[in-house]
């Protein structure tokens, strides 16, 4: 077994929160974006976040979230980590993490290789990188649409700050992602769903052990 970290976005009933607490999930990630089928309010985020166990970090993903969202989310919710996941300037970035106080998460959508230099300059002013597939133009959201990227794009290239891979990963999928992109963290919406917003304890459990059942190439 290896140290991969996994996190799983979308939680939106205790069950899930247990799902992710048995199958040794290292992150649960709660979505405050109401178009997303996994939206949740901060009270009811907060009642998922009081039944994390410890080791469970607790990450608030929002979507260009104005300060008054930020505000309420961060007073409600007891929180490990933001997770901005929209088209957020570095100088936001910076914003955030000042005005909270909490660790920032920065989701950077990869389609071709012209999307690259972005994460050096993300990796600038954010405590870690989410690279994940960039959306379909006109697409209702910009993540958790099931859509990967072509990982052959990152493999070999690091950033000077901690990174998770993310974009239409699967219990079948994610052992070859982290084999080709040396990820040493992953990320998971859709692809551990029975249905747009159900969580699938099983799925979950398949998933977390097929990320952490091979040994890691560090490239
Ligand atoms: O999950 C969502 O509904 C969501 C909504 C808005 C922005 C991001 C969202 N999810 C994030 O996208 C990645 C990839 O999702 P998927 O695994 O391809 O479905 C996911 O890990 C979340 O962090």
């Amino acid at each position: 077994m290896n140290d991969i970290r996994v996190k799983i976005c979308g939680l939106s009933r205790a069950e899930d929160v247990a799902a992710c607490a048995e199958a040794g999930a290292a992150y649960g990630g709660f979505v405050f974006f109401p178009k997303s089928p996994r939206a949740v309010t901060p009270e009811q985020a907060r009642a998922l976040a009081l039944e994390a166990p410890v080791g469970l970090a607790k990450v608030a993903l929002v979507v260009n979230a104005d300060d008054a969202l930020l505000d309420a989310v961060t007073a409600t919710v007891p929180l490990d980590m933001l997770q901005l996941h929209g088209s957020e300037t570095p100088e936001r970035v910076t914003e955030v993490r000042a005005r909270y106080g909490l660790p920032v998460m920065k989701a950077v959508g990869v389609a071709t290789e012209d999307d690259l230099p972005k994460l050096g300059l993300y990796a600038q002013v954010a405590d870690q990188l989410l690279i994940d597939a960039k959306p379909a133009p006109g697409a209702e959201l910009p993540g958790g649409n099931g859509l990967s990227f072509d990982w052959r794009l990152i493999a070999g290239r690091r950033w000077p700050r901690p990174w998770m891979l993310a974009g239409g990963l699967t219990p079948e999928n994610v052992g070859e992602a982290i084999r080709m992109t040396g990820a040493a963290q992953v990320d998971v919406s859709s692809g551990v769903e029975s249905a747009p917003g159900v969580k699938d304890a099983g799925r979950i459990a398949d998933f977390i052990a097929a990320a952490k059942a091979d040994p890691v190439p560090r490239l």
